[in-house]
């Protein structure tokens, strides 16, 4: 079940007409790697038809977001969110298009990315903070903060390999929301923390929110997004079939 938020404030801090993020004709394709049958084999070449070896992830996707805003990112499994994310932080180029960004962009794509299971929690913050653009002087100042965010006091000196998923991500969103980022990525965050853990992340988000903090979050519960975000984009099978109103998002994916 997901924790109960209050819906998004009519007004955010800061007018949303400055854009922060415009994802232009965005085009990824994937190369398929897979060993084919011998029966795959003996089928295609009697149809005369290649097996496929790449695969559309995302199809000219065209997307703007402004200052202060909190996007949506809805879709069934597969059909592109995070690779969509990943474009926007740059872990990924398009094939096709371009991504425009104003300012900083930081936060949790993949939970542990950036972080090395040899390296204590401790290390690893600062490792994280420094990949997040973070001075050593300004990870210093905010050390004690981000420990104590996580919870995770006293696991902080134990090499991160032994964490369990749920203190990976506790400390991943922790660094992550203190880096003061000026576009925040989300995707997932839900999955894997308990509830109270969700509660304070969701309460963090809110409160970037209210300090006009600009947002893309992806998630499949639809209903916490619903009440979270200014606007909900829904692709379907890498491309963006929907963008607007968050109720009627949710419809549309629904609709199917
Ligand atoms: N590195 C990769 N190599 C090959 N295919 C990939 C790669 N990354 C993603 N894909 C494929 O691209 C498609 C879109 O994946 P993506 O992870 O963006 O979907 P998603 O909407 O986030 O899905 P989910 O809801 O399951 O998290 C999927 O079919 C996936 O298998």
């Amino acid at each position: 079940m997901s924790p109960n938020i209050e819906s998004v404030p009519e007004t955010a801090a800061v007018p949303t007409d400055r854009e922060m993020v415009r994802i232009e004709h965005v085009t990824k394709q994937f190369s398929l790697r897979h060993d084919h049958s011998l029966k795959e084999l003996v089928f295609s070449a009697l149809q005369r038809k290649k097996l496929a070896d790449s695969f559309l992830a995302l199809e000219d996707v065209d997307l703007t977001v402004n200052a202060g805003e909190t996007v949506g990112l809805i879709g069934f499994n597969g059909s592109g969110k995070s690779t969509l994310l990943k474009t926007v932080s740059g872990v990924l180029y398009p094939d096709r298009g371009r991504v425009l960004l104003r300012g900083r962009v930081a936060g949790l794509i993949e939970v542990g990315a950036g972080f090395h299971p040899d390296l204590s929690g401790r290390e690893n913050v600062y490792l994280n903070g420094a990949i997040l653009g973070m001075t050593r002087e300004q990870i210093d100042a905010k050390f004690d903060e981000i420990v104590a965010f996580s919870e995770i006091e006293e696991f902080i000196d134990t090499d991160v390999k032994y964490f369990s998923s749920g203190m990976f991500l506790r400390l991943a969103f922790a660094v992550a929301v203190h880096t003061e980022p000026d576009i925040f990525l989300v995707d997932e965050i839900l999955s894997v923390g308990d509830e109270p853990f969700q509660r304070k992340c969701l309460e963090r988000i809110r409160e970037l929110q209210q300090a006009g903090r600009t947002m893309i979050v992806v998630s499949h519960e639809l209903e916490m997004l619903e009440k979270l975000c200014t606007r909900i984009v829904v692709l379907r099978k890498g491309r963006a079939i929907f963008d607007g109103d968050p109720t009627e998002a949710v419809a549309t994916l629904r609709a199917g």
